[in-house]
């Protein structure tokens, strides 16, 4: 849907025109009351559920949570899962046309922060009549989105659930973030964001790889790839000849992959959303801001998560008063442990919709 205002953008001026991208399953209740808003993480979509189909090649990233019976039941609950703003499947972002409509954004987009994206679902919300969500969830990016509008917008979120987030980002993860848009800027595909036009295979597909491995690392722990990959050759590759070993070619794969089907200046921009992500920010601090929330709420992290530590999501279950005690889901998988361990997040869905 086409946003019916002009977004007014946190540092100065507004954005037109913005669409959002959006899927849903199941019946809205005649009240509205049985709403959830799933919210993805940096490079996931509103495709969060369902079987692979033609333009979605790999099942839903959550298809194990939402569905009839599932802990998000669609029997039950109307699931709601817009493309972020900034994006590129769908929603407005740097491969959108400008407002004259003759060319792509490109590197000109405007610089975009995550209570900009909160702001436009808001919108989205309204469009929709959506008062006030039953659950607000999200994991990773998805998760400060899922925390700011428990902050910004109090009343019409009842339950939230954070899932290996924080409350702003530490100064480790904006280093990890430094070096993945480096690697994307310095690529001479990229010139300087505006490369729609290149010829196939011209555009700035080794940078933005590049970072999908810094950033893959990072997602993973260190026990998990020395268990599934150690030091062993890629096949018959001989690692001392030219050849590689496993692991760097299971990170060629990510990349190959990742560069398949994201845009490099959404990685950008959706990086430096992360980058500036701090819900304290003009709010009296941290402590003051999660202070706001009202929703019955569940915090929950990784434990092999090396990126987003568990100290971050335990200050978030200390600082939010309607918080239970910080819950750890148990994985070798590291940070990508929300999107793999789908039974330990349901059983955490199912808990906090009984409540
Ligand atoms: C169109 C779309 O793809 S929509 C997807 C939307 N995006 C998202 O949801 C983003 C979030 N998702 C992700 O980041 C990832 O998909 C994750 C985290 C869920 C993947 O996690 P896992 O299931 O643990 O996958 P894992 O990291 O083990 O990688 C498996 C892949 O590596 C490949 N692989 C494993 N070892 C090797 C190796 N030695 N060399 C090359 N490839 C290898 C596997 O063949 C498999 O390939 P496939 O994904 O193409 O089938
Ligand atoms: N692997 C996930 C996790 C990011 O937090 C993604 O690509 O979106």
């Amino acid at each position: 849907m086409t946003l019916e205002r002009p977004l007014p953008l946190e540092t100065g001026g507004t954005l037109p025109g913005v669409r959002l991208a959006y899927e849903t399953w199941g019946t809205p209740a005649p009240d509205g009351s049985n709403a959830v808003l799933v919210l993805h993480a940096l490079t996931g979509d509103s495709h969060a559920a369902g079987p692979a189909e033609p333009g979605h090649p790999t099942p839903g990233w959550w298809d194990g949570l939402i569905g009839p019976g599932r802990p998000l039941d669609t029997d039950r609950y109307f699931v709601v899962v817009p493309n972020v703003l900034g994006g590129c499947q769908g929603s407005t972002g740097p491969a959108s046309l400008r407002p004259d409509g003759r060319r792509p954004w490109g590197g000109s987009f405007p610089y975009i922060t995550q209570r900009d994206q909160v702001a436009a679902e808001v919108q989205l919300a309204d469009a929709l009549g959506i008062d006030r969500w039953a659950l607000v969830v999200g994991g990773s990016m998805g998760g400060m989105r899922a925390l700011e509008w428990a902050v910004s917008q109090p009343d019409r979120v009842a339950a939230l659930l954070l899932l290996a987030t924080t409350g702003a980002a530490s100064a480790e993860q904006i280093a990890w973030a430094n070096a993945q848009i480096q690697a994307i800027r310095s690529d001479p595909g990229f010139r300087g964001g505006d490369y729609y036009d290149a010829a196939p295979g011209q555009g700035p597909h080794t940078g933005l790889g590049i970072a999908r491995k810094i950033a893959h690392v990072t997602y993973r722990s260190e026990p998990e790839l020395r268990v599934r990959f150690g030091r062993r050759p890629q096949g018959d590759e001989d690692p001392f000849r030219g050849g590689r070993f496993a692991v760097e070619s299971y990170l060629d794969h990510h990349a190959d992959k990742l560069v398949r089907r994201f845009d490099a200046n959404s990685y950008i921009v959706l990086t430096e959303t992360m980058n500036g992500h701090d819900v304290g920010r003009g709010r009296g601090g941290m402590a003051a801001a999660l202070r706001r929330v009202t929703a019955r709420t569940l915090v929950a992290g990784v434990d092999s998560d090396r990126l987003y530590p568990l100290y971050q999501q335990q200050e978030l279950a200390a600082g939010i008063p309607g918080a239970d005690r910080l819950r750890v889901i148990e994985s070798p998988a590291g940070h990508d442990g929300f999107l793999i361990e789908i039974e330990q997040v349901g059983a955490l869905i199912e808990e906090l919709l009984k409540g």
